[in-house]
């Protein structure tokens, strides 16, 4: 039987390092592995290279895909995510949408059969503080200031207007390895959080290439669904605990109240259905967080709590615009009277 040729892109970032591993452990997959050369990618992709394709390259410049031929189906992953896409909104611009553009054009050329699959994510939606319930049909009203969703909205109407076939799948709260960064403050505590850990959403794609039929030409919200919802308060409350950071008790305008996204998918299960991916619930991803946790590492955490508390709270740009007085900041992170 012949094998499916699987292009991955962003092999070695959170959600491609789980569909990489997923992709090899089925025997009648080919696959070719693409990623930018980074110290991180190399270092991750490095034992793979005797069972994969592996290119190194630069999405945004069209000669570094053009070895990429004969390809049945693809898994295109490499973006630039926040918090870096709304500090260099031209470079997200540059690989999240380009990007994408380019690997069409490359594929129409050489392999115009190939079916695309496209994460998107739960951002193009905005703020959803006060109807926190999702579905696909809901207008695309990406926050102010966010540049990211901007190149996904983008990239989805490239994909769209392909000659391929394709798939759009809009992944919720992705949590994984991503670095505490002062996005965290960005998102207000009232947020209505559907999280799905990397190894489901990477099973969603690995899934979809078995079953493109039935998710062809439509878009998808990507979710854990019911056992994966939680209020974004108690997500950092748990989370604090696990990394022995104890209480969250930040001041009074350490989180905005506004203009960030997430959200229950109200429509999630229609994938799940199509592709039976789920497997985690929150009570996995807990304590998949918590193994990770050394005692040593957390009993570290809990002598050092109050100045990594400290370190914390000076990345939060809506208390620094609440302190400065800053008019439009404010604006921006608060809902004002
Ligand atoms: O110019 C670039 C920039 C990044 N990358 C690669 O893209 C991947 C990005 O991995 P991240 O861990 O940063 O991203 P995530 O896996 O968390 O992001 C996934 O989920 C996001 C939504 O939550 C987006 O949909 C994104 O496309 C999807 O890969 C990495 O392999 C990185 O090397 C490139 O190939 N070229």
């Amino acid at each position: 039987m012949k094998k499916t040729n699987v292009l991955l892109t962003g092999a070695s970032g959170t959600v491609g390092f789980e569909a990489l591993q997923q992709l090899l452990q089925k025997d009648y997959f080919n696959v070719t592995a693409f990623d930018k050369k980074t110290k991180l990618s190399t270092e991750k992709l490095a034992p793979f290279k005797n069972q994969i394709t592996l290119i190194y390259g630069d999405i945004t410049n069209p000669k570094d895909l053009e070895n990429i031929k004969d390809v049945d189906a693809v898994i295109h992953l490499a973006a630039i995510i926040p918090p870096l896409a709304d500090e260099m909104p031209e470079l997200a611009h540059n690989v999240n949408t380009k990007g994408t553009q380019n690997l069409i054009q490359q594929l129409e050329a050489h392999s115009p059969n190939a079916f695309f699959m496209y994460s998107s994510s739960i951002s193009v939606y905005g703020d959803r503080i006060e109807n926190p319930y999702i579905h696909i049909g809901d207008p695309l009203i990406p926050s102010e200031g966010d540049a990211y969703a901007e190149t996904k909205i983008k990239a989805e109407q490239a994909v769209q207007n392909s000659q391929l076939n394709w798939t759009i799948f809009r992944l919720a709260a992705i949590m994984g390895n991503h670095k505490m960064s002062k996005l965290m403050f960005h998102q207000p505590l009232n947020t209505a959080l559907e999280i799905a850990t990397p190894r489901d959403t990477a099973r969603a794609f690995v899934n979809a290439i078995e079953n493109e039929t039935a998710v062809a030409k439509q878009i998808f919200n990507l979710g854990g669904g019911e056992t994966c919802r939680i209020s974004y308060e108690h997500f950092l409350e748990r989370s604090f605990a696990i990394f022995g950071l104890g209480k969250l008790d930040f001041p009074e305008h350490a989180f905005a109240d506004k203009n960030f996204h997430c959200g229950y998918y109200a429509d999630g299960d229609v994938l799940e259905k199509n592709l039976n991916f789920r497997q985690d619930t929150l009570e996995d991803f807990f304590a998949m967080e918590a193994e990770k946790v050394s005692s040593i590492k957390k009993m570290a955490a809990c002598i050092f709590k109050k100045p990594v508390k400290w370190y914390l709270l000076k990345q939060s740009e809506p208390l620094e615009a609440w302190q400065n007085n800053d008019k439009k900041l404010k604006q921006h992170f608060f809902n004002l009277q």
